[in-house]
C-alpha cells in the first residue's frame, strides 16, 4: 500500500527526516511517496494513498504558513479513518508537529497511533539514534495498514 510523506523544510532538516521516514515505511512492507507540500496543489493530489505522514519544522513557535495552507487543502481530501502521523525538526520548542497531529486527529478524524507527534532536535537527525527514531515512527504508522 502507498504512504504519502508530505513535508515542508526550509533548510533541509525535516526533509532528511522525511527520507528516513520513507525507509521506515519500506520496513513495514509499504511504498513511500515523498512530496513537498508546495507540489500538492489540489485535494485530489492527496488521493490514492492509504496512510499519511505530514512533516513541518517549527518556526516562531508555529508551523509554517505553507503547512497551514496545505492543511486547509487537505481538509477536502477525505482523509477520515486513514492512518496518520506528524513529525518535524526543531531546536527548543517543537510546536509544529503537535498542532498538525491535533488537526489530523480532531478535524480530519484520521486514525492516529498512540505515539502522538514526533519531534526531533535538529542535531540528532543524522545520528544512528535519530535515524532509527524516524524509521520507527514511520514504521509504526505504516504497520497500522497491516492490521
Ligand atoms: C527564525 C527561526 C525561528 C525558529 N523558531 C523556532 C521555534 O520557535 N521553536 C523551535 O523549536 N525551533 C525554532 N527554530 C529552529 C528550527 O525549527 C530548526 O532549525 C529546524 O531544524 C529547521 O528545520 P528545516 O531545516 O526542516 O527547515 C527556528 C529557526 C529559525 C531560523
Amino acid at each position: 500500500m502507498k504512504v504519502l510523506i508530505a513535508y515542508v523544510s526550509r533548510t533541509g532538516n525535516t526533509e532528511k527526516m522525511a527520507q528516513y521516514m520513507a525507509e521506515g515505511v519500506r520496513f513495514a512492507g509499504h511504498e513511500p511517496v515523498l512530496k513537498k507540500v508546495s507540489d500538492i496543489k489540489k485535494p485530489e493530489d492527496l488521493q490514492g494513498y492509504d496512510a499519511y505522514l505530514f512533516g513541518c519544522p517549527t518556526y516562531h513557535r508555529d508551523m509554517t504558513q505553507s503547512m497551514k495552507t496545505f492543511l486547509f487543502l487537505a481538509q477536502g481530501a477525505g482523509l477520515e479513518g486513514k492512518p496518520g502521523g506528524a513529525f518535524g525538526s526543531y531546536t527548543h520548542s517543537g510546536d509544529a508537529p503537535k498542532y498538525i497531529y491535533d488537526t489530523m486527529e480532531h478535524v480530519f478524524k484520521m486514525r492516529m497511533t498512540n505515539l502522538g507527534s514526533f519531534n526531533l532536535e535538529e542535531h540528532k537527525i543524522n545520528t544512528p539514534d535519530g535515524i532509527r527514531a524516524c524509521q520507527d515512527y514511520a514504521r509504526t504508522v505504516a504497520e497500522m495498514l497491516n492490521n
